[in-house]
């Protein structure tokens, strides 16, 4: 199965932070990633998307080292991942920050506890430093200072989306991961997430990949798209270009009855 080159677009070099080359995932007989080219660059905002099923937690997973590929190559930072030493492995996840999709809070834990994980497993810290950054963090994602103290069941949905980004702020990561973010959250709710992962992106010069659906995020907060189809990227680009694209799948996403409801303003959907 052939694949686009390995870069796409005429812009100007870039800097590439991650670089997935040929990437093949299967598992058994199923292949889902079928010799995959992507690159993320500093500084972005990517969305992915595509249809339900294709593999867009997949690839999030394996660039992460969760799922194992069975060929081609995954550079971070400039670095093959192959041959990494676990203790170079290690220092590389802590430039990483990853939101899951269903926040992935533990329960029985504070947000201040939560927060504080990370940061216990890699940073030798006292608590007193803990506790200051920990409050760094809830400051950052808009929480109340009162939200440290509460565990995830006491949470509002955004606020639980908030909190596990806060989490992944805590070893102030150059890259966060995002596995559909807004869903779950009402319009206003998903808005201001979206405000809230581009500010930080300026304001702290983050890099975001970010799976989803949800169309007004990708009209606000991304500053490119890639769509995944049939294990290999078939558009990526501005929103200029996938609204150009002539794919079926991008042309019913982009211009069906959903994409229509769009004020065009970049105002959210009226219904989620
Ligand atoms: N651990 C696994 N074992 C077997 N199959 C898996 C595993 N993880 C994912 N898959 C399969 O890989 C395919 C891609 O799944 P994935 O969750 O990445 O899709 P997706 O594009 O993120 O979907 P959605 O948009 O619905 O979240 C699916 O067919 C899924 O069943």
């Amino acid at each position: 199965m052939s694949s686009p080159p390995a870069r796409f677009d005429s812009a100007p070099a870039r800097d590439v932070i991650i670089g997935v080359r040929d990437l093949v995932v299967g598992f058994g007989d199923k292949i889902v990633m079928k010799g995959l080219n992507l690159d993320i660059y500093r500084g972005e905002i990517l969305g992915f998307v595509g249809p339900s099923g294709q593999g867009k937690s997949v690839l999030t997973r394996t660039i992460l080292g969760l799922v194992p590929k069975r060929s081609g190559t995954i550079e971070v930072f400039g670095e093959d991942v192959d041959g990494m030493t676990m203790t170079r492995r290690r220092q590389i996840e802590q430039r990483w920050g990853v939101l899951f999709q269903q926040g992935a809070l533990f329960s029985a834990l504070t947000v201040k506890q939560n927060i504080q994980m990370p940061m216990r497993e890699h940073l030798n810290l006292s608590e007193r430093l803990l506790d200051e950054f920990a409050r760094l963090k809830i400051e950052m994602v808009g929480l109340k200072p009162d939200a440290a103290d509460k565990l995830p069941s006491e949470l509002s949905g955004g606020m639980i989306k908030r909190a596990a980004l806060a989490r992944s702020l805590a070893l102030d990561p150059e890259i966060l991961f995002l596995d559909e973010p807004t869903s779950g959250l009402d319009p206003i709710g998903a808005g201001e997430f979206d405000e809230l992962v581009a500010t930080l992106k300026q304001t702290l010069g983050l890099t975001v990949f970010m799976v989803t659906h949800d169309l007004d995020s990708l009209y606000t907060a991304c500053d490119r798209i890639a769509a995944l189809g049939d294990g290999q990227i078939i558009a990526q680009g501005p929103i200029e270009a996938m609204l150009a694209s002539d794919h079926p799948w991008l042309r019913s996403y982009f211009h069906g009855k959903r994409a229509r409801a769009i004020v065009p303003q970049g105002g959210r959907h009226a219904a989620a």
